[in-house]
């Protein structure tokens, strides 16, 4: 493959710079300089003939932290790559563990968040978790405390033939099997690491392994580094990597490319940098960010509804709703201002997420039937399936799972097979087995369509529409259920369409599901014009919209965490910014940004604003502009 290249000379030098095994490049840059696109590139580079590397797309390891980023980066891969992009193996870093993982074991398991609080209701914790950190810290301390050590012993009894993992041990596990890999690894000759700021000690072990004896390629930005309370500490990790590679080639990257000068000046002034290391390659445009001052989260709420809605109409639709992200630090500030919008009905609302929506909602429970019918020998899945049954209550699966053990089957097994006498304890457990066993032996599993209607009589049968409290239904949630239903089936179609032989749809389905080589990029990022994009700052990382507002609802005396989180924000903005707070908040450290301060009144705009915001969007020159513009700014006064 012959390839021609776009790029600064500093990209260039990171695109071409050497390979060879054993050595490391560090490409440091800030945000909007390129980091994703100089990764593809190299990456294209290093398959294309010129860099006579001649190296296949498996023979390279693609790493990130999120799924948003890998989505990203096999985005600008197939922009350059085309279909050849597809056999590159780009993965996050907990997907990369669990392949390892699953390369050793059969029979093991991930443990969600929710399997984690349905597992510790399921044996009696006495103590809701409502997160992983949380219920490991309980499980902890019952490790010290005498009566709370036959919960921990039941936890491992009931799972003794099964390995069960957090996300986390799923990392340690690969970790400590990554000491004799399995061939697929064996096979790697380069990793790329992107967005290496976030990379958190346990993923950095990880990183140290997979690296030894190949060319290690990294890319990221200390001032992004917006996951220190994992741990992550850019500094820290790069003095790991200098023990082993003393002389890196390191490439600074400092043009950015996304951001007005104004928008870049007014991000640094809030990391405290006087003299920005990066600077912008667009020419000003004349827009300074502008910095408001509410009385109350309502005024807010107001004032950005009307804003939007103004920026509309005055550009006459040049500017699309699409082109507009409003940002925050938590779900809470974001939801509030999206519910505000929801009830006005105007614009169509856009909720970026990393995962598909209809894992948020309650049919993300129709992963436990997946397991089941892919394997039902797994337990946890089998349990979580049964346990919606309104007959069966925990002490039946509790007996059960103590049964199974004493003849140290899977509780399936246990229940399924006629060899093993059943007490009448278990009342109509071993039917709704015989109901599972059932449904698998008729389903084809490679059927998308038969698949939906299996996941859907399932639900019906184990009683899973009574938790979804089918009755109450409104009609808005009805219409998102469809929705949700739409995006199974299609994903499932398109399980179909790529899967390898080995797999049949429904497994290919279960471990992808969440893989954006399976999930529309329509659930991550949106494509309808007319939706307004609303997210915390957290999952907009990496993406850029012309405009962005930044909510209030911080207390701005921030640490430094916060202060990159926030820069993170702003830096999403290619050419208005706009940076709300509450008036009784006091904000730290922008005392040194560009005048003016923290206004109370609404943006004047002019045809003249108006004009030179469309000339940085690179739209087109608008008729009636002018006079749609001085008749707003008149009624504004
Ligand atoms: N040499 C170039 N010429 C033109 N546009 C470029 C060039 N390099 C990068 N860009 C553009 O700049 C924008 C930012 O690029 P990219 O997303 O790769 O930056 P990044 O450093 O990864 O950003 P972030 O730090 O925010 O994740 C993209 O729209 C990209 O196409």
């Amino acid at each position: 493959m012959d390839l021609e290249i776009k790029c600064t000379e500093q990209q260039y030098t990171a695109i071409t710079s050497d390979f060879s095994p054993d050595t490391l490049l560090g490409i440091k840059a800030g945000p909007g300089s390129g980091k994703t696109r100089t990764i593809a590139s190299r990456i294209a580079y290093l398959l294309s003939t010129q860099s006579q590397s001649g190296m296949r797309p498996d023979d390279l390891l693609v790493l990130s932290l999120t799924n948003r980023s890998v989505n990203d980066l096999r985005a600008r891969l197939r922009a350059v790559l085309g279909p050849m992009a597809c056999q590159i193996p780009v993965m996050t870093f907990h997907s990369f563990a669990g392949k390892v993982v699953g390369s050793k074991y059969t029979d093991w398991n991930i443990l969600d968040d929710d399997d984690l609080r349905r597992l510790a209701r399921l044996v009696d914790m006495g103590r809701s978790a409502s997160s992983m950190a949380e219920l490991r810290s309980h499980l902890r301390d019952a490790r010290r405390s005498t009566s709370d050590v036959a919960v921990v012993a039941r936890i491992v009894e009931m799972f003794g033939s099964t390995r069960v993992f957090t996300h986390d041990d799923v990392l340690e596990e690969c970790s400590s099997l990554l000491h004799s890999p399995p061939k697929f690894v064996d096979n790697y000759k380069v990793v790329f690491v992107d967005e290496f700021q976030d990379v958190y000690p346990a993923v950095m072990n990880l990183v140290l392994q997979i690296s030894k004896g190949r060319h290690l390629t990294l890319a990221g930005d200390s001032d992004q580094s917006i996951y220190g309370f994992l741990g992550a500490s850019f500094r820290h990790n790069w003095e790991r990597l200098m023990e082993r590679h003393p002389k890196p080639n390191i490439v600074h990257l400092n043009q950015s490319f996304r951001s007005t000068p104004e928008v870049l000046q007014f991000a640094n002034a809030v990391l405290g940098h006087s003299t920005p290391v990066h600077h912008s390659v667009k020419p000003p445009c004349g827009l300074p960010p502008l910095r408001l001052s509410f009385t109350s989260p309502a005024e807010e709420r107001e004032f950005i509804y009307d804003e939007v809605t103004r920026l509309v109409d005055i550009s006459e639709g040049a500017i699309k709703p699409s082109d507009i992200a409003i940002l925050s630090y938590t779900n809470r500030e974001v939801d509030s201002v999206l519910n505000y919008f929801s009830e006005r009905g105007r614009f169509g609302l856009c909720k970026l997420n990393s995962n598909p929506r209809w894992l948020q909602s309650p049919l993300s429970f129709f992963m436990q039937y997946v397991r089941v019918l892919v394997d039902p020998r797994v337990n946890f899945p089998l349990l979580c399936s049964l346990s919606t049954v309104p007959s069966i209550g925990e002490a039946t699966l509790r007996k059960a799972i103590s049964l199974a053990t004493e003849h140290d089957v899977p509780v399936y097994e246990y229940l399924h097979d006629s060899g093993y006498e059943k007490p009448k304890k278990l009342g109509m457990l071993p039917h709704y087995v015989k109901y599972i066993a059932k449904c698998r032996s008729e389903l084809n599993q490679n059927d998308p369509d038969q698949i939906l209607v299996t996941l859907l009589r399932m639900g019906k049968e184990l009683g899973f529409d009574k938790v979804l409290g089918a009755e109450a239904f409104t009609k808005d949630q009805l219409l998102e259920y469809r929705l949700h239903f739409d995006t199974i089936y299609s994903t499932l179609q398109r399980a179909k369409a790529q899967k390898p032989p080995e797999h049949t749809v429904l497994s290919y389905f279960m471990e992808n599901y969440n893989n954006d080589t399976l999930v529309t990029s329509s659930s991550i990022k949106t494509s309808n014009d007319n939706e307004v994009n609303f997210s915390t700052i957290h999952t907009a990382k990496g993406l850029e919209f012309p405009i962005v507002f930044i909510l209030s609802g911080n207390n701005y005396r921030f640490n430094d965490t916060q202060r990159r989180v926030l820069y993170v924000g702003m830096t999403r903005a290619s050419s208005l910014l706009y940076f709300n707070k509450l008036s009784n908040q006091f904000v730290d450290g922008l005392d040194h940004a560009p005048k003016p301060l923290f206004s109370t009144r609404a943006p004047n705009w002019t045809s003249e604003s108006v004009s030179r915001l469309l000339t940085d969007l690179g739209r087109r020159p608008l008729t009636k502009v002018h006079q749609l513009a001085s008749k707003l700014a008149h009624a504004a006064l």
